[in-house]
């Protein structure tokens, strides 16, 4: 199986400060790979180091098997970043946000039949057809989220890379990430996703990474499989276990 994403050893600093001491990643083909942990942890970094976003200062990022600093095939990578909108000031309908998802894909082809119709299923999938042609300027936070789904999708990348995909999503709208994650996963894409709780996308999660102060502090393979007790995010020497939340429903 193909390292679509590798950090090894990666460290990193913002603002001065360590934010990444030393962080070990793999996601492979056809995986999904969720990175918890508290508020601060370095969840987004992490995955901004991933895409190039976070100069690494230590241990090496790397995408396809290149270093990160020499990938240029951008087309392959899907990269929903956290709590950004899909408005930038100039009036734009969902079908155009949507579409600039597939210019990596189209090189200096104008959009052919197969784009239009990329774009269509990308928006389709997060449950916007019938708002295709309003501006995403009309929408909530939710929506938004959707769209910038929608627009990593059109691209079909590789590998899907989304920074807190369920804030601010509503239950329904959980479930059809979930089931788009799915179809995604079927057909051999690979997924890391930032989360503070797995949520509906559990079953999907093939490995949970929990990250504390810019080190993983622990692995969970396959969460889904397992009864919560033992994805508790406790110490097992913890006298509470109960007390605390766990993968599964607690805010990490
Ligand atoms: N631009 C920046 N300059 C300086 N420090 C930063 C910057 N961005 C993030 N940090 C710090 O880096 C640390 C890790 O931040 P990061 O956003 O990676 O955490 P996170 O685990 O994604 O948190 P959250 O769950 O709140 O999104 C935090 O202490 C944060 O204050």
């Amino acid at each position: 199986m193909e390292t679509v994403i590798s950090l090894a050893k990666v460290t990193a600093e913002l603002g001065g400060r360590p934010v990444l001491r030393g962080v070990d990643l793999t996601v492979r083909t056809g995986e999904a790979v969720a990175l918890l942990g508290a508020n601060g942890s370095g969840k987004s970094t992490a995955v901004r180091a991933a895409v190039g976003q976070v100069p690494v200062t230590g241990g090496e990022a790397a995408l396809f098997g290149s270093p990160v600093r020499r990938f240029r095939d951008w087309a392959r990578v899907g990269y929903v970043p956290q709590r950004s909108t899909a408005a930038g000031g100039v009036p734009a309908t969902i079908r155009e946000v949507v579409t600039a998802g597939r210019l990596g894909r189209r090189r200096l082809r104008p959009l052919g039949r197969a784009d239009r119709a990329a774009v269509d299923r990308a928006i389709g999938l997060v449950g916007l057809a019938d708002r295709a042609s309003d501006s995403v300027d009309a929408l909530s936070g939710g929506q938004h989220q959707r769209v910038l789904i929608a627009r990593a999708l059109a691209g079909e990348p590789d590998v899907l890379i989304m920074d807190e995909p369920l804030a601010g999503v509503d239950l329904d709208s959980q479930q059809v990430l979930a089931r788009t994650l799915r179809a995604q996963l079927e057909r051999g894409v690979s997924v890391l996703l930032v989360l503070h709780e797995l949520g509906p996308l559990q079953p999907l999660i093939d490995r949970a990474v929990v990250l504390a102060d810019g080190r993983v502090q622990r692995t969970v393979e396959h969460p889904g499989r397992l009864p919560e007790t033992q994805t508790a995010c406790h110490p097992p020497t913890d006298p509470e276990p109960s007390a605390r939340p766990t993968l599964q429903t607690g805010i990490l």
